[in-house]
């Protein structure tokens, strides 16, 4: 086994023995305390750049299979974990986690408190890290982690290049793929739309020419003021075309209206968030990863309602637009992974998509 180290950029050093890629990386350390579900973590696009630690202590214990990716190749960093298990036990099992992360090359840090290193970031706030496998002065990393500036392209990274049909008979949505999580897809495939997936810097005209019934704009990666193109085209089909918006694309929505981003000290990412739903007064859990929220009071005069807040911390966790059918969620309806709670919002974002078709035929034909 070989020995590695986690250095914080507060100095904290973190002893254990590597799995995976033996590169030596940076970025930025997250933790998601999800007790099961580390395939889809893993492969969440919207971890690029990014170090995951995962909280729960046994991490490989069912493989990795072909069927629970959410892309199709992983864009984390680095995956820390307390303990690593070789021999996974699963009937759809392919492969261990070892091997796949070394296929793609991404490095893993075993064999430390996990539970610690997440007191840590809880504390003083996310923080960037380096996995190293040399024997360097800390000093020397703590510094050029300082320098390092966090990365602005994540979502030109992990977004289609191009556009491309997922076909179907039914509602023709457009599906603008910051760095999308299959699960979306899952979800609008099962429901029977047409879908087009476009790129990130796809324009307003463009989309409008494609005469989608309804938009959804996807999860990903980053802080979403890094994707101006993106706030410019939302601002461009919000009074014209229904739209659904989860996780970026819910912050991408806010800032289009006018409304505010921050980034949170540490982040919500798990699978048992709970969020309650202020129009109905009920309370879902929800499976969420996310490091920027909208700002509640930036919401005032932008034409946008809060909807949900999440019940730990109280922050947006969801919103709606008062004159347009428009609204989006911090957290993720399709959970992959997760609970199924609020996997819902798909039937009523395809329901205000029909109620809106059905608004405009009236229109025509008065
Ligand atoms: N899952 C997501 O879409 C995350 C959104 C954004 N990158 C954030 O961290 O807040």
């Amino acid at each position: 086994m070989i020995k590695r180290q986690l250095v914080l950029e507060d100095g904290t050093v973190f002893s254990g023995y590597g799995f995976g890629s033996d590169q030596d990386i940076s970025g930025e350390v997250v933790f998601n305390t999800s007790m099961t579900g580390y395939q889809e973590i893993i492969s969440d696009p919207s971890y690029c750049g990014q170090i995951v630690t995962l909280t729960y202590p046994l991490i490989g214990n069912y493989g990795i299979n072909r069927d629970d990716f959410e892309t199709v190749a992983p864009f984390i960093n680095g995956l820390i974990v307390r303990e690593v298990s070789d021999h996974p036990s699963n009937f759809r099992s392919d492969e261990n986690l070892d091997t796949f992360l070394k296929a793609h090359n991404i490095p893993g840090l075993a064999g430390i408190d996990t539970r610690k290193l997440t007191r840590i970031i809880r504390s003083y706030g996310t923080m960037k890290g380096y996995i190293t496998n040399t024997e360097v002065s800390v000093d020397g990393i703590v510094e050029s982690l300082k320098s390092i500036p966090l990365r602005n392209d994540q979502v030109q990274q992990t977004s289609t290049l191009k556009p491309y049909i997922v076909p179907g008979r039914g509602i023709r949505i457009v599906l603008v793929d910051f760095g999308m999580k299959h699960g979306i897809l899952r979800e609008l495939t099962k429901r029977n739309c047409h879908i087009t997936v476009v790129p990130y810097n796809y324009g307003a005209e463009n989309i409008l020419r494609l005469k989608p019934d309804g938009i959804m704009l996807t999860n990903g990666p980053g802080d979403p003021k890094d994707v101006p193109e993106a706030i410019q085209m939302i601002k461009g089909v919000v009074p014209y075309i229904p739209i659904f918006g989860i996780c970026l694309g819910h912050q991408l929505l806010a800032l289009a209206c006018g409304a505010e981003t921050e980034k949170l000290k540490f982040g919500h990412r798990g699978g048992n968030h709970p969020v309650k739903d202020l129009e109905t007064g009920k309370t879902y859990v929800t499976s969420q990863n996310h490091g920027y929220a909208v700002v509640a009071e930036s919401l005032d005069n932008t034409g946008l309602t809060l909807t949900q807040i999440a019940l730990n911390d109280r922050t947006v966790e969801g919103i709606r637009h008062t004159a347009y059918p428009a609204f989006s969620v911090q957290y993720h309806p399709e959970s992959s992974p997760g609970p199924e709670d609020t996997n819902y919002l798909f039937d009523e974002f395809l329901n205000m998509v029909k109620q809106n078709q059905k608004r405009s035929e009236e229109i025509v034909y008065a």
